[in-house]
């Protein structure tokens, strides 16, 4: 098991950057729908981390031939989508998994998806029941409920569905499965969460439209290719932005980032606890694009985040270190979901605030926090990249020692070599 040390500066952080991750949630995608085309895409600065790289193989099983070249990955997809003669390995990725469920559905053939021991036991069923329901074939362990997940592809009767959680993955799979139903159907979410797959779909000419609820009419034809540059991922420049505002005198910008809304909430949150927070917008393609500027303002103030949680899901555990060392108490409720991310993320998040000695308590749906000081502490990261992220970021400010570093690299290869620009690291 690989540990990281990471040790406290005591002086400012200063960056300006252009290397933060690409968009993880937009890489996935790109890879995916470029199989509804029938057309070469175009996908310049596609994440090369493990989670993506996983379904670009995935596409490459299924018919498509994928050219690296430098920043950009050319796929030129197959007439028909290929039986594979082997599982098809989703890694650690929730998104990849469930957004395949939807895709595969209704394709002819047999597919198995897997992932590696951390994805096998996330639950599945917000999938594969919504997608038995319209005639999907499909199943895995606990009746469908976990990975090895076995699909025959079936034609889909239309529906009209009322999806009681707010996830994105449950949305686009349906969504996906809806491009290929026999008639219009329509999704209504309990909130809405990021849109990145009705964007994207809309731009290569699929008729979505998006008001209270969702309409999806099927396609009768390819879709028009893509041609995207994917932005910076707010979630993986969401660690740097929680390093400038905890640390005296910093200042971060994250260059050419998604300005989506349902992505940049935790930025508002960390405003709220004082933070100075900007944001630059530069360009709209597909997306809303920019950069976004966060300085130390002075030390941050308790907050309570109870709303809007499917908007800042994935910043929750950076979060909670500025929480940590916030004035006062901090709550955060209604957030149930990460129990069942890459690791249950409220009892890591807790686990390791206590090694740290903050003062914190865990509810069903989420945490209390005390702020205070951090202190030094050795922190399992329970094989969650975004847990290994968080303390490293805790550790500019009192030294930690981060156990089992390598699920860093499913979506932040270049993490650590940032943070070695900021302090003293040593893997
Ligand atoms: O659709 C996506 O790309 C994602 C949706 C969210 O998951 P849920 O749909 O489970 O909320 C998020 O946590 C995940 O990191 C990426
Ligand atoms: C939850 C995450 O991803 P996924 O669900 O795709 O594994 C994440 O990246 O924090």
């Amino acid at each position: 098991m690989k540990i990281m040390k990471v040790f406290s500066a005591n002086k400012p952080v200063n960056m300006v950057c252009d290397k933060i991750a690409s968009d993880k949630s937009i890489s996935h995608r790109c890879a995916m729908f470029s199989l509804l085309s029938d057309q070469p895409s175009k996908i310049c600065n596609f994440l090369k981390a493990e989670d993506t790289l996983n379904t670009l193989k995935i596409v490459e099983k299924l018919g498509a031939d994928v050219s690296i070249d430098g920043n950009i990955v050319n796929i030129v997809p197959p007439k028909k989508v290929h039986e594979p003669d082997d599982v098809l390995d989703c890694g650690n990725s929730g998104t990849a998994i469930r957004l395949f469920c939807g895709f595969l559905s209704s394709l002819d053939g047999h597919f198995v998806l897997t992932g590696d021991k951390y994805l096998r036991r996330r639950p599945m069923r917000r999938v594969t029941d919504p997608l038995r329901k319209i005639g999907a074939k499909i199943d895995g362990r606990e009746d469908g409920n976990l990975a090895p997940i076995s699909i025959r592809g079936k034609e889909l009767k239309s529906f009209h569905f009322e999806s009681k959680i707010a996830s994105a993955q449950v949305k686009s799979a349906m969504i996906l499965a809806a491009l290929r139903a026999d008639a219009p159907s329509t999704y209504k979410e309990p909130e809405l969460t990021r849109d990145h797959t009705e964007r994207m779909l809309r731009g290569m000419g699929a008729k979505i439209e998006s008001s209270e609820v969702i309409k999806i009419e099927p396609i009768t034809k390819p879709l028009n290719p893509l041609d995207i540059t994917v932005p910076a991922d707010p979630s993986s420049g969401f660690f740097f932005a929680v390093a400038a505002a905890i640390v005296p005198d910093s200042k971060v910008v994250i260059k050419n980032t998604t300005l989506n809304p349902t992505r940049i909430e935790a930025y508002n949150v960390l405003k709220r606890m004082g933070a100075k927070v900007e944001l630059i917008e530069k360009d709209n393609r597909y997306e809303p694009i920019g950069d976004i500027v966060v300085s130390y303002n002075g030390k941050l103030k308790g907050v309570e985040v109870s709303q809007k949680i499917s908007w800042l899901i994935d910043e929750l555990p950076a979060l909670a270190i500025a929480m940590a060392v916030a004035d006062g108490k901090s709550i955060v409720k209604n957030a149930r979901e990460l129990r069942v991310k890459e690791s249950d993320r409220i009892s890591c998040v807790i686990e390791g605030l206590k090694r740290c000695k903050i003062v914190c308590s865990e509810m069903e749906d989420g945490y209390t926090i005390e702020g205070g000081n951090l202190h030094s502490a050795t922190i399992n990261s329970y094989g969650d990249h975004r847990i290994a992220m968080s303390f490293a970021i805790g550790g500019l400010l009192a030294d930690m020692v981060i156990e089992d570093i390598d699920c860093i690299a499913t979506s932040f290869p270049n993490f650590i070599e940032l943070l070695k620009e900021l302090t003293e690291v040593n893997c």
